[in-house]
C-alpha cells in the first residue's frame, strides 16, 4: 500500500519501493476532496484522482475560467492552456462566432450572466476553479454580482485575475479604450516612429498582449506559487498602461546614459542609427541590420564589401544621414537571399526581414521547431520560454465552437443532467454541438 502524505497544496507521494517523492499540484476541488479523504483514511484511491492531468505540464491540475473579451485575456488563457492548466471560456449566448482568435486548448461555455440562475452557474464554477480572468471595465463583475468580494468568500483559494485598461482605479478607470490608448498613456508611444514622423502604435503588441496578456499570466502563475505557501488567492490588477510601461522600464532606466538625448526616430534604437534599422534588397524585400557593438560595425562593413577609412565614424551622429544613404544604396544591390548567403554565419547582426509565414520554413526556426501548423494549416508560434522538463504544448485541435462544451463541463462540475436540461430550456446556456466537416 502507498504511502502518502497530505501537505496543503501538493500530495507528496513515496511508495515502499522507492522514496522518491512526487509532488502533484492539486487544485481547489482536489484539495477538499483528499483532505476529505484523509481525514476518512482513503488516501490510495485519492491519488488516482489527482494523477488525472498531464503531470509533465508545468501547469496540471490548475482550472481556470476565462471569461470571454477580446484579445488581451484571450491570449493570457492561451498561454495558460499551452503551459497545462484546464481553461474554460465562458462565452454570452446567442453570438453566431466567437471573438477569441487564440482559443486552441480551451472548452466553451456559453452562459448568460445577465440571469441570475447564469450567476449561479458562474459561482459554481468558480468554486472548484483556482483562477478567474475578467476582461471587463472596472465594475461590470461587481454589476453582475460576480466581484472578488463574492466569489473569494465563497473560494477563498481563487486567484481572480482582472486585465483591464486603466485598472481598476482612477479616473480612466471605466472608461472604453484599446491598445493605442494605453500604449499613449504608459508614454512609450512618443518614442515610437521615425524622424519627423507622427508616433505610430507597432499593431496592437506592447500594451494588448506584452503589458497585458503576458503580464496578465505572469501575476497568475506568482500568485498560484505565492498560494501554495499561504493557501490562500488574491485579486490581480493589471492595467494595460501599467503593463506596457514595466515593459518598457528600460526606455526609462536607460534615459541617465544619454540613449534617448534626441527626438523621435533620431535615437540610437528608434530608426535614427543606420547600423539599427532595416534596408530594401534588389528583390523588394528587407534585411534588418543590429549592428551596434564594434567588432560587430566592422563586420557589417566588411560584408558590405565597404572601406572602413572612406566612411564617417560609426558614432558621428550628424553623419549618420550620409551613412544611411551609403547603406541604402549597397543593400539595394544584392537580393534579400544573397545577403543572407553574405551574412550567415558571421556577426554582423544582419538578418532577413521574414513573413508571417516564411518563418516556419527557415532553417534556424525549423531546428528549434519554432513553428508548427494549426488544425486550419495556419503558421503559429509554439509557446516560449522552452522549459527542459514540463515544456509548453500547444493543442493542434480546432477552436471550440461557442457552447459546444457547456453539458460536458456543467457535469463534470457537479450539474446533473436535469439540471443542465433545465437550464437549457429557460435559455441560461446554449449547448451547440460542433458541425460535423464535410
Ligand atoms: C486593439 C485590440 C482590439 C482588437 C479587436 C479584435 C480582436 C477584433 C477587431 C475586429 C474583430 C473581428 C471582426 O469583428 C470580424 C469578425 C466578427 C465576428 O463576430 C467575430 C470574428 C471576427 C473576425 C472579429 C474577431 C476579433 O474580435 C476582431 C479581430 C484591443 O485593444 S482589445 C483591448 C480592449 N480593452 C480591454 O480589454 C480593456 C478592458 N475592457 C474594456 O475596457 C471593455 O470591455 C471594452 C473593451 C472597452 C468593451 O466595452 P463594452 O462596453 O463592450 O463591454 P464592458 O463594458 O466590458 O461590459 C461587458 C458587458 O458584457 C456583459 N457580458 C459579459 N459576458 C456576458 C455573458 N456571458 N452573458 C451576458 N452578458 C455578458 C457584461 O454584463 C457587460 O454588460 P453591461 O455593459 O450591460 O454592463
Amino acid at each position: 500500500m502507498r504511502s502518502d502524505e497530505f501537505r496543503g497544496e501538493e500530495l507528496i507521494c513515496s511508495t515502499f519501493s522507492n522514496t522518491s517523492k512526487t509532488s502533484i499540484p492539486i487544485n481547489h476541488h482536489e484539495y477538499d476532496v483528499i483532505r476529505k479523504c484523509f481525514n476518512e483514511k482513503y488516501c490510495y484511491h485519492i491519488l488516482l484522482f489527482s494523477l488525472s492531468e498531464d503531470p509533465t505540464m508545468a501547469l496540471a491540475g490548475v482550472r481556470v475560467i476565462e471569461l470571454a473579451g477580446l484579445a488581451p485575456v484571450p491570449f493570457c488563457g492561451m498561454i495558460l492552456a499551452d503551459f497545462g492548466a484546464k481553461v474554460i471560456r465562458v462565452d454570452r449566448t446567442k453570438v453566431a462566432m466567437a471573438m477569441d482568435t487564440q482559443a486552441r486548448g480551451k472548452r466553451s461555455v456559453a452562459l448568460n450572466l445577465k440571469s441570475p440562475e447564469g450567476v449561479a452557474v458562474l459561482k459554481k464554477l468558480c468554486v472548484q476553479s483556482d483562477v478567474i480572468l475578467e476582461p471587463f471595465r472596472k465594475g461590470v463583475m461587481e454589476k453582475m454580482g460576480l466581484g472578488p468580494e463574492e466569489l473569494l468568500k465563497e473560494n477563498p483559494r481563487l486567484i481572480y485575475a482582472r486585465l483591464t485598461g486603466y485598472g481598476q482605479s482612477g479616473a480612466y478607470a471605466k472608461a472604453a479604450g484599446h491598445d493605442i490608448n494605453y500604449l499613449a498613456m504608459s508614454g512609450l508611444l512618443s518614442m515610437l516612429g521615425r524622424s519627423n514622423e507622427k508616433p505610430y502604435a507597432p499593431l496592437n503588441l506592447v500594451a494588448d498582449f506584452a503589458g497585458g496578456g503576458l503580464t496578465c499570466a505572469f501575476g497568475v502563475v506568482l500568485a498560484l506559487l505565492e498560494r501554495t505557501k499561504s493557501g490562500r488567492g488574491q485579486v490581480i490588477d493589471s492595467s494595460m498602461v501599467e503593463g506596457a510601461a514595466y515593459v518598457g522600464s528600460f526606455m526609462w532606466k536607460s534615459r541617465k546614459i544619454g540613449l534617448w538625448n534626441n527626438s523621435r526616430g533620431e535615437n540610437l534604437l528608434d530608426s535614427g542609427a543606420p547600423f539599427y534599422d532595416t534596408y530594401r534588397t534588389s528583390d523588394g524585400r528587407y534585411v534588418a541590420v543590429g549592428a551596434i557593438e564594434p567588432q560587430f560595425y566592422t563586420q557589417l562593413v566588411h560584408g558590405l564589401g565597404l572601406d572602413a577609412a572612406s566612411l564617417p565614424s560609426q558614432m558621428s551622429f550628424d553623419d549618420w544621414p550620409k551613412l544611411r544613404q551609403v547603406f541604402t544604396n549597397q543593400f539595394a544591390s544584392k537580393t534579400q537571399e544573397e545577403w543572407a548567403r553574405v551574412f550567415d554565419g558571421t556577426d554582423a547582426c544582419v538578418t532577413p526581414v521574414l513573413s508571417m509565414d516564411e518563418v516556419i520554413s527557415h532553417p534556424h526556426n525549423q531546428e528549434r521547431a519554432s513553428f508548427h501548423r494549426d488544425a486550419q494549416g495556419e503558421v503559429t508560434p509554439n509557446p516560449a520560454p522552452v522549459l527542459s522538463q514540463t515544456p509548453g504544448s500547444p493543442c493542434l485541435a480546432r477552436d471550440p465552437i461557442i457552447g459546444e462544451h457547456t453539458r460536458p463541463v456543467l457535469e463534470e462540475f457537479g450539474f446533473k443532467p436535469a439540471e443542465v436540461d433545465q437550464l437549457l430550456s429557460a435559455g441560461v446556456i446554449e449547448c451547440n454541438a460542433a458541425k460535423a466537416r464535410l
